[in-house]
């Protein structure tokens, strides 16, 4: 390069001789894209002319059958190569448009300069030597994330790499146009962050690996430990790098880690579409996501009518202020706490010698099995064999017993009966049976009385059909009534708590176990240790051992009991947890302080527990403000990104009406100043279905305003309108907060809520309200 020229010149030279590999490796696959799809119709059209076909004899079929094998196979095999030259030219499309996203000159001791320039996917030259470009997650990027300019190393599988960086330089590259360069001394400078963090927000989030910070990549890059439990502030980046972690598992153990053996844990709906472009977006193909409710509709929806969170929530909601609705908050909060948790598992402890609950084995007024017999046969395993053996003797010794019930039930009338009724495609399976068998040759009224024994053995299984089945899927255990028996007995669960008490309101909880439940419905604080109890006998056989990493998002609204069941399920899995307990909106987790519930789930030496404290979403003006939402310990350590915006906006009105036309007059004018997305967030979905009608009536036709609800799949764009406990995880523009009265927000409940609920903006806040103010709202 000539000395005249200056850094920007030599890179934007740079730029062109990869531009240049790009297209002629785009031109490449093109081709071969065009070759494998026209291979890939011809095979189709033609395929069965390359088919013989002959059925003459069963030799021919067999060749016939090859033949088709054949060519489906042929098939499958240009289907794949097709879709891998795809793949290819879609990530270069991408790497035409923006190549790389940093450089940095590294020396290794005693070593010349490497020039290692980074982006997205790494670009090999035709040799199969040169590198372009590096991968963000190969291990000499690190340094790049890690590091400042001086003595540095980085790690490699087997060790470590010494050295000096002697120079960072940071890129935004767009359209194959070199729009902004800078050389940092910082970690990954402030300029770049800036000038990311002030574009709009999407409906679908975006990666983070040109910007991604020193302590997100720890969370992204950690092997180490078994359990990594991340407290992050709102909006520090907790979901970014937890998918970017994703991606770089993905891409470090490729030959052993598949998507499919990754799940990751989300708070609704709207979140997993919110972030299911993440990954895609970075070349990986999405991991499993999961909410919480489908395992537990999975478990019990089929029996029972099993409440949700959201239903949960909102009938508190509606209960506000009612005897009944504190009784029963209490009760959720109880539930949700360590206490309880406690109490069930020395309660488990207990049921190993005594007290497990059993349904008895009945055939219309018959008893098959008794529940005490099925207690003796249960107990009478070793204890030391867990719940797990014992439960699956007792399932053998039942299935057992069946078949000896229905051998001596051979000649009674009910099967008599029964056989009779049988129609006769029935009684010609009896007689090919018996043929089968060897029946038939000797002497004809044997036969006969063989038929018909081999008829009313048919009948008598179909009839216990549901009755072996059940029998088959443990549901022998009565789990239910097990677990109402701790509420039952006063001195059985003074016995089993902790500091052997009972807790308050215990008497309306027991009465409300045996209402709900005496009608087949869960109320969802039941939900999840109702499903621990139900494993636990069962010896916790649904494991799900191939899954290799699990995720939990928004873990502070998990209870201890979630937590601990998610431990048990993917027994063989590493966990990466992250949460921020101020943001615990639901009261089934006020009581249990934090995040005890995850970090005691493996060995202190196998857990890592990390702090994010710097606050990348919001403008500094709504960080500031929002921490004055918290109380004062609690916002100590939330840190704002120095990024300039609008002070937050209070605003009065009288009534709804007022309130209604004031937030339709702020959309009209946030749409016109270009903000693409708007969030109105109410307290309860009851609320926002009132907002955005009242919303719909007020605006132009051409404004789309949408109703997001606990079934919505994904946000739109423009205008959505929320329930607070929906906006979790997800982020607007500009947020407008529906009615942030004392009525709505007034309790020491509402006040992280109210903290969530505002910390959704990115760049406008504005908070209306009805009434006075809530009093969690800093004063002006
Ligand atoms: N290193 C980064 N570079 C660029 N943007 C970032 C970075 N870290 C976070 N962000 C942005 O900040 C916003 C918040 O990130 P994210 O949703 O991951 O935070 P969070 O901690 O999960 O938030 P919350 O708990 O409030 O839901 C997103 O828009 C994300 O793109």
């Amino acid at each position: 390069m000539s000395s005249n020229q200056t850094p920007r010149d030599e890179e934007e030279k740079r730029l062109l001789t990869v531009l240049e590999q790009v297209s002629r490796r785009m031109r490449k696959e093109m081709a071969l894209l065009g070759d494998r799809r026209g291979d890939v119709v011809g095979i189709r059209q033609e395929f069965w002319d390359d088919v013989r076909m002959n059925f003459s004899d069963s030799t021919e079929v067999g060749e016939t059958w090859s033949s088709i094998v054949q060519q489906a196979e042929l098939l499958a095999e240009r289907e794949r190569s097709h879709r891998v030259a795809s793949e290819a030219v879609e990530r270069l499309t991408k790497q035409f448009d923006s190549p790389y996203f940093a450089r940095i000159d590294f020396a290794e001791t005693g070593m010349e300069s490497e020039i290692i320039y980074i982006g997205r996917a790494s670009l090999v030259g035709e040799d199969g030597e040169t590198f372009y470009v590096y991968d963000w997650r190969a291990p000499v990027s690190s340094l790049f994330y890690d590091q400042e300019p001086g003595p540095a190393a980085y790690r490699v599988p087997d060790g470590k790499m010494e050295g000096e960086l002697q120079l960072k330089r940071q890129f935004v590259i767009r359209g194959g146009q070199l729009k902004l360069m800078f050389d940092t001394s910082e970690t990954v400078g402030d300029e770049i962050l800036q000038a990311v963090l002030s574009e709009g927000s999407d409906t679908s989030m975006k990666s983070i690996v040109a910007t991604i910070q020193k302590e997100q990549n720890w969370i992204i890059r950690d092997e180490k430990h078994k359990l990594l439990v991340v407290q992050g502030a709102a909006g520090s980046g907790k979901t970014s790098a937890a998918l970017q972690r994703i991606a770089y598992l993905l891409y470090r153990y490729r030959e052993t880690l598949g998507p499919d053996q990754i799940i990751l844990f989300s708070p609704n709906p709207v979140f997993k579409g919110y972030i299911s472009n993440v990954l895609p977006d970075l070349g990986e193909a999405n991991m499993r996501q999961m909410t919480f409710r489908e395992l537990i509709e999975a478990r019990l929806g089929r029996r029972f009518e099993v409440e949700d969170l959201f239903s949960q929530t909102e009938a508190l909601a509606a209960a506000d202020g009612t005897a009944e609705g504190e009784a029963r908050e209490s009760s959720v909060r109880y539930k949700g706490s360590e206490h309880f948790f406690i109490t069930v598992e020395n309660y488990l402890k207990r049921l190993e010698l005594d007290g497990a609950r059993f349904r008895p084995l009945r055939f219309r007024s018959m008893t098959i099995v008794s529940a005490e017999e099925m207690s003796q046969q249960f107990y009478g395993i070793r204890a030391a064999d867990g719940f797990g053996n014992r439960a699956a003797g007792l399932r053998r010794w039942l299935l057992e017993r069946l078949r000896t019930w229905i051998d001596s039930q051979m000649n009674e009338p009910w099967l008599e009966e029964a056989a009779e009724l049988v129609d006769s495609e029935d009684i010609q399976r009896a007689y090919v049976d018996v043929r089968r068998s060897g029946g038939f040759h000797e002497e004809v009224f044997d036969d006969e009385e063989q038929m018909s024994i081999r008829l009313r053995r048919r009948v008598a299984e179909e009839t216990l059909a549901p009755l072996i089945k059940a029998v088959r899927s443990y549901r022998f255990l009565d789990a239910v009534a097990t677990y109402r028996e701790l509420f039952e007995s006063r001195t059985l669960f003074t016995a089993c708590s902790p500091d052997g008490k009972l807790p308050t309101g215990w008497e309306w909880m027991l009465q409300r176990v045996e209402e709900t439940m005496g009608r087949k419905v869960i109320d969802h604080e039941d939900a999840t240790p109702l499903m621990y109890v139900s494993e636990a006998l069962e010896g916790f056989r649904r494991v799900e051992g191939d899954i290799q990493h699990v995720f939990v998002d928004e873990a502070q609204d998990y209870s201890p009991f979630q937590a601990a069941y998610l431990r048990r399920r993917y027994p063989r899995a590493r966990m990466t947890v992250l949460g921020d307990f101020n943001q615990a909106i639901y009261i089934q987790s006020q009581a249990n302080g934090g995040f005890g519930g995850w970090t005691r789930l493996m060995a202190p030496e196998a857990t890592s527990v990390l702090r994010l404290t710097t606050s990348y979403r919001s403008t500094e003006p709504i960080v500031e403000y929002t921490k004055g939402i918290l109380a004062a310990e609690d916002a100590v350590g939330i840190i704002p990104f120095h990024r300039k915006g609008e002070a937050p906006r209070v605003i009065a009105c009288k009534d709804n009406g007022q309130l209604s036309e004031q937030i339709a007059a702020s959309i009209n004018e946030l749409l016109a100043q270009g903000y693409g997305t708007i969030g109105v967030i109410s307290k309860t979905a009851y609320e926002s279905g009132n907002a955005s009608a009242l919303l719909k009536e007020l605006l132009p036709d051409d404004v789309p305003v949408t109703l997001v609800t606990g079934g919505s799949a994904e946000l739109p764009k423009g205008v959505s309108v929320l329930p607070s406990y929906l906006a979790k995880g997800i982020e607007f523009d500009a947020v407008l907060v529906w009615d942030a009265s004392e009525v709505r927000y007034g309790k020491e409940k509402d006040r992280k809520l109210l903290y969530t609920v505002c910390t959704r903006a990115l760049h406008i806040l504005y908070i209306f309200h009805t009434g006075t103010v809530s009093p969690w709202l800093p004063k002006p």
